[in-house]
Parts: C-alpha cells; structure tokens; sequence
C-alpha cells in the first residue's frame, strides 16, 4: 500500500512565508487510548517555576491587582502584577497577595474601638462586609472584635463608638497559612461564622462564612501555586530604566518570586543589561524577558540569561502595535518559532496575547508554549481590578492597553517622556470587556475544554503534545475563509452560545 500524505507537519506549515495566527490553523485529529481527565496540565512559567495550571493572568492595570494575583494562584496559575503604579503600590499589592491564602474578594479594613463609623464608604458599599477592630486601628496590633456591615446598617444610632456594639472575637484567630478547608472546620467547631487570621504580631484578613460559601460553590480548586513559605506564588512586571532597579528591589523586599520585563520589544540592549543585572544581584529569582516573536530576539535574550520568554507583538485585543508601527507577527508563527528554539536551552514559553477562547489555548499549548498570559479574556471577570459598569444594558468592566494614551497618562508616561520621547504615540486601545464572573469558575471549565482538545490530539501532557508535534506525527492544516466560516456557528436564524 502506498503511503498517502495527510496535512502538514509543523515545520513545513510554518516555514511557507505566511504570519499565520490561531484562527489560521487546525490541528488533524490524532489517536485517543486515554479518558479526558487522564490530561495533567502541570507546566512551568519559567525555569524554576511550577505551575500546575498553565494560566497567567496580564500585567495590565484593568486586569492583575492583588485579587486577581491570589486568585489565579489559587487555581494553580500565577498572576503578573502590573507597574503602571508607584513602586510602593506595587510592592504593597504583592505584600498582599502573599498575606492572605483564601481567594477573598474583600481588603480589611482596621478600626479601633475609639472610632465611629458614620457612612458605609468602610464597608465599601457591601464588597467588604467586615471591619475588624484591634487596639490601635492598625493591623499590627491587638484584635479585639469586629463590625458586620449587616449589623451595622441595622444601627440606629451612627454615632456611638464602635466598642459599644462591636462583636468581641475570642475564639475567631487562626494562622494565615490555614487554607479554606481549615477555617471552614475551625468556625464548624467553635460555631462561628467569622474568623480572623494572623501572621506573627499582624492581623491579616477576616473570613465570613459567605466568602467560604462562595468560594465552595465553585469547582473544587486544584494544588495552588504556593512557594517554600506557604504563601501564593507571584510575579511582578518592572520596564528597563534606571528606576526600575529600585523599583525591583521594592518587590524582591515585598517578596516577588519572578520578575517580567515589560516591554513590546524585548531584544534591545535595555532589556539585555537589565537582564544581567538583574542575574547578577538576585541570582535565585527568575526573570523573564520579551516580548518577542523571531528566532533572532529570542537567541539574544536566552544568550543574556532569561528564565522564560514572553512572546507576541501586536496579538493581543487591544494593541495597535501592527498597525502604528508595523512589525509584529501572527500568533501562530511567533510562538512555534520561539518555542523551537526557546526550547533546546529549556527556556519555557508564554504564549501571551490573542486568547480568546479554550481552542486558542490548545493552540498555544500545542505549539509549543508552556503557559498562556490572558488579559481580555480575564478582564471581565470579577476578581479584575475597577467595578461593574452598565453600557446599554449590559455589565461591562474596563479594559485597556498599557500603551493606550489613558493608561500612559497614569504612570507609563515616564516611559515616554523620560528622557528623549517629546511626542506620545498610542498602540493601543480603551475598551470594555463584558461580565464573565469568577475566574474561580470559568478557568477550570476552560481547563477542562482545553483537556479534551489534548485528549483529541492524543496528548496526556504539554510535553507530549510538543513531541508529537516536532516528531511530525501530529499534523496541522491552514484553513481557508470558508473552513473557518464553517468551523464557527453558521446558517442559524439564531442561537445562543453556553458553554458550561
Ligand atoms: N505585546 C505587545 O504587542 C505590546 C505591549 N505593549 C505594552 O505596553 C506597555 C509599554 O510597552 P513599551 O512601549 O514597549 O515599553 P518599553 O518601556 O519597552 O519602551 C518604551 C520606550 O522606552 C525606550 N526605553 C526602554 N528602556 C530604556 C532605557 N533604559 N533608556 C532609554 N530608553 C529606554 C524603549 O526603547 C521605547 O522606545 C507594556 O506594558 C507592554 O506590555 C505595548 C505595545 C505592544
Ligand atoms: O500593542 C499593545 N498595546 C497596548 O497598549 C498593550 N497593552 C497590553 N498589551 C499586550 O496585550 C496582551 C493582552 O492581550 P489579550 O487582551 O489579547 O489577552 C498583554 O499581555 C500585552 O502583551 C498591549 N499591546
Ligand atoms: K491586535
């Protein structure tokens, strides 16, 4: 029997002259011999980092700030913390993320019994639905009670101190490092339905048995990105000027466990002396470079000593990179030419910009990234930074480029205007993303998507995947206008899309 070709290897596929993206391309489906939940998806973000989802959140103003940071560590990620804020923000977000280890929607607030609480600006309108109560107001001193907002609504008189009707808290503390299950047994034995933790001679975060219940209904979370310590894992993004460097020594303090350069166009000797600096002063934390997306870029900053490389230009929802300036590659391209040779000096790849669905994670995975970095696809979500807003009936939040002439007036402006940039260029965008809930819920279904396309494929593992796909055993084909159009819901009146 003669052998018929089917489809195209990766190699010949990208080797043709075309930038091609996600939407591009489609896998051939290979040999199953394995149930969907026999898929592990641990990975790594960068040399000595584990992760055991490989999902990293965008170090974007409207979309990683503390919240988001604990919450993708509590689902095996790992959040990037923006620096489009002063550096002390910044080292305090990542104080915070590293305090607390229950993904909690609220920041406590300290009172002490002296005060009065007048309005319920403290309760920040029902998102924090406790004050906590120590002797001095501050965190680190004596707790003695706390304030429920529901208790205080019903208040009469608003003037009177708090001592005389907050709730003593004997019986309510325990360590910072107990996690959900813990506190739910300790408030079941003590028949409490609030509980305080504490780390040393600092009070950390209040529990209510609402936050447990929420966070209860949600998938059950997987192995979290803890570090030696206990606490969650999480990154910081610094840029390459001289202030960066004390910039990054705030977060080192603050505890960071990998640093991001951020930049659209990492291969630049900026970018290549921070690097070395950065492995010379702080040999033990990881740092990863970017974002490129040629064979070239990258060799240069492995050569420099990167522990990971952030690929993409122009990929993501809301750059204008391409247009304004006109470099950039499609997606598709940019991370099978990294990965391929990111990978033989075991630098691994984050494919970051472009996802807007679990198939485009598949995609990134397959070709070769060993994590994806989201930011429209999590903005919406509630643990996003900024509040809900209505926009012709529809929840939406903000969302937008750090490049964008808004966000650049915020802080990035000293990117440009340091020292020779006289004029400001936008490359990206101000928008809006629309209400997606937790990340809590939509990231392990969209995990789970993503395991039945390995499981397609014949792949158990990332690894896997990458080796079918270099031995030329898994194959791909570009598809055309009309494949697409096909591939994607069409010839309905109409229809409503639901996937979980
Ligand atoms: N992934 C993407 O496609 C893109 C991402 N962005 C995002 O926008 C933000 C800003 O990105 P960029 O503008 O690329 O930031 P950047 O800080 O890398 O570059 C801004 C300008 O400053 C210059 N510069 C950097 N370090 C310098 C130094 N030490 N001395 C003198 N000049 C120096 C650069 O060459 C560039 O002209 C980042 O958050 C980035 O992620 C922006 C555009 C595209
Ligand atoms: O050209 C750009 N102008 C910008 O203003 C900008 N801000 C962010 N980014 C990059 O986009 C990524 C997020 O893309 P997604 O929303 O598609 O996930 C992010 O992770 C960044 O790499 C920008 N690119
Ligand atoms: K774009």
């Amino acid at each position: 029997m003669s052998i018929i070709e089917d489809g195209f290897s990766s190699d010949r596929l990208f080797n043709q002259g075309y930038s091609y993206t996600y939407d591009d391309v489609i896998f051939l489906p290979h040999y199953i011999d394995f149930p969907t939940d026999a898929v592990l998806l641990p990975t790594k973000l960068s040399r000595r980092l584990p992760l055991s989802i490989p999902c990293v959140s965008s170090p974007m103003d409207t979309v990683t700030e503390s919240h988001m940071a604990v919450s993708m560590a509590a689902l095996g990620g790992i959040g990037i913390l923006h620096s489009n804020a002063a550096s002390s923000d910044q080292a305090a977000m990542v104080r915070s993320v590293k305090a607390r280890r229950v993904p909690l929607l609220s920041a406590p607030v300290f009172k002490s019994p002296e005060d009065r609480i007048h309005n319920d600006d403290v309760f920040d309108h029902g998102a924090n639905p406790y004050v906590l109560v120590t002797e001095s107001g501050a965190p680190s001193s004596k707790l003695l009670g706390y304030v429920a907002s529901r208790d205080w609504v019903k208040l009469a008189d608003k003037e009177v101190k708090i001592y005389d009707y907050m709730v003593s808290c004997k019986d309510m503390v325990l360590p910072w490092s107990s996690d959900l299950g813990r506190i739910e047994e300790f408030m079941a034995e003590k028949g409490r339905d609030v509980a305080a933790t504490v780390r040393g001679d600092e009070v950390v975060d209040v529990v209510g048995k609402e936050d447990v219940e929420r966070i209860r209904g949600y998938p059950k979370l997987g192995v979290g990105s803890v570090g030696p310590d206990g606490s969650w894992r999480v990154g910081a993004a610094i840029g390459t000027r001289e202030s960066d460097k004390e910039r990054l020594e705030e977060l080192v303090k603050a505890g960071i466990d990998v640093v991001v350069l951020d930049s659209s166009q990492g291969n630049s000797i900026y970018q290549i002396e921070m690097i070395k600096y950065i492995k010379k002063m702080y040999s033990d934390l990881d740092v990863v470079g970017g974002n490129v997306v040629t064979v070239s870029q990258a060799q240069n900053l492995i050569q420099a000593g990167v522990d990971g490389l952030r690929v993409g230009m122009g990929s993501g929802s809301i750059c204008t990179t391409q247009e304004v300036c006109a470099v950039g590659r499609g997606q598709a391209t940019a991370v099978y030419k990294v990965a391929s040779v990111a990978s033989q000096s075991g630098v691994p790849v984050i494919a970051d910009g472009g996802i807007s669905n679990s198939g485009h994670i598949v995609k990134a995975l397959t070709l070769g990234a060993s994590t994806v970095m989201m930011g429209s696809f999590l903005a919406g979500s509630t643990e996003a930074p900024g509040a809900y807003e209505n926009q012709n009936g529809r929840r939406i939040k903000k969302y937008r480029g750090m490049g964008s002439l808004e966000a650049m007036a915020k802080g990035s402006d000293q990117r440009y205007l340091g020292d020779t940039a006289k004029l400001k260029i936008a490359q990206g965008v101000v928008g809006a993303v629309a209400d997606k809930g937790s990340v809590l819920k939509f990231v392990p279904y969209t995990m789970q998507a993503v395991k039945q396309g390995f499981q397609d494929l014949g792949a158990s593992s990332l690894q896997s995947a990458h080796d079918l796909l270099r031995s030329g055993v898994l194959r791909l084909e570009v598809r055309t206008g009309a494949a697409q159009v096909e591939g994607g819901v069409h010839g309905l009146v109409s229809y409503k899309k639901k996937s979980f």
